[in-house]
């Protein structure tokens, strides 16, 4: 991770930030569009944001409204003395290009409310997160104490987890098809069940592909389910996890205290975590 800018020192943003894209025309249909929630989402997070606050700074699509909306009310003076924890490489890029101070998570003193999306989202608040492949860095922040406030757009909202595509698992590159072979015997006789670790299209353009890898150079091992993950999910957890070899995995349970969803007949819920 790069160095980072004092709070204290980086209270004017840099001339180099532009203010953020002003929203998208509605369409011609009249149909909010996908983005557009994921934008409404974000900006109702970050009215939850007061000066002084630590910020954990979510990864991907909906998170990085929220990182344009932080730019431009830190840049207009409407909210000051907050800093930012980066939950990747490509958030701390684009929370620098915006003028977001940064600290490191081991100088933050703790966070006190993090703003991130999600994959999908469970009846009880329970999350896929990571197919972006930000899921370590994201649960060690997000994770870390304060609040933990979830955007998406209702697209998200699942009736049990993995119904919608992958549940990502990190491993470490050493004897990662030994790992997938013991990430599949936790669902050893599960109909429809399959692993495989995540490639990505080589950037040499010979379609070839090769293993992603992620900010902490390890790999994903990406589990498909035929129908969701049934059973306890506490217990599926610990079993991956005793896994030697498996770093952590992205199904982020009981940790989401609130979550934003924008929906598309224009209004906003505001799901809480029950107590
Ligand atoms: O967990 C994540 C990245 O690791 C993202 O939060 C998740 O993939 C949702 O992304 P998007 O907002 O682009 O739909």
């Amino acid at each position: 991770m790069g160095s980072f800018a004092s709070p204290l020192d980086a209270a004017p943003a840099p001339p180099t930030a532009k203010p953020s894209p002003p929203p998208a025309p509605a369409p011609a249909n009249g149909l909010v569009t996908q983005e557009e929630l994921k934008r409404v989402a974000a900006h109702r997070a970050v009215e939850m944001v007061e000066p002084g606050m630590t910020l954990g700074l979510g990864t991907g699509s909906t998170a990085a409204h929220a990182l344009d909306r932080l730019g431009d009310l830190l840049r207009s003076g409407e909210l000051a003395a907050v800093a930012g924890v980066p939950t990747s490489l490509k958030t701390e890029a684009h929370a620098a290009r915006v003028g977001i101070p940064m600290l490191p998570l081991g100088e933050a003193g703790g966070i006190d409310l993090s703003i991130d999306g999600a994959d999908e989202v469970d009846p009880e608040l329970n999350l896929v997160k990571g197919r972006g492949g930000s899921l370590l860095r994201e649960k060690m922040i997000e994770g870390s104490g304060g609040r933990f406030v979830v955007i998406v757009d209702e697209s998200k909202l699942v009736p049990r987890l993995g119904c919608t595509g992958a549940v990502p698992v990190e491993v470490v590159p050493f004897g990662c098809d030994h790992t997938l072979g013991l990430v599949r015997k936790v669902f050893d006789g599960l109909p429809g069940f399959s692993a495989r670790l995540r490639t990505v299209a080589s950037k040499d353009g010979e379609g070839k592909e090769e293993m992603f890898v992620t900010d902490n150079g390890n790999y994903i091992v990406e589990m498909f389910f035929e129908d969701g993950i049934r059973g306890d999910l506490n217990e599926i957890s610990d079993r991956l996890l005793r896994i030697t070899g498996v770093v952590e995995h992205g199904m982020f349970l009981g940790m989401a205290t609130s979550v934003v969803v924008a929906k598309k007949d224009g209004t906003v819920a505001l799901l809480h975590k029950k107590k």
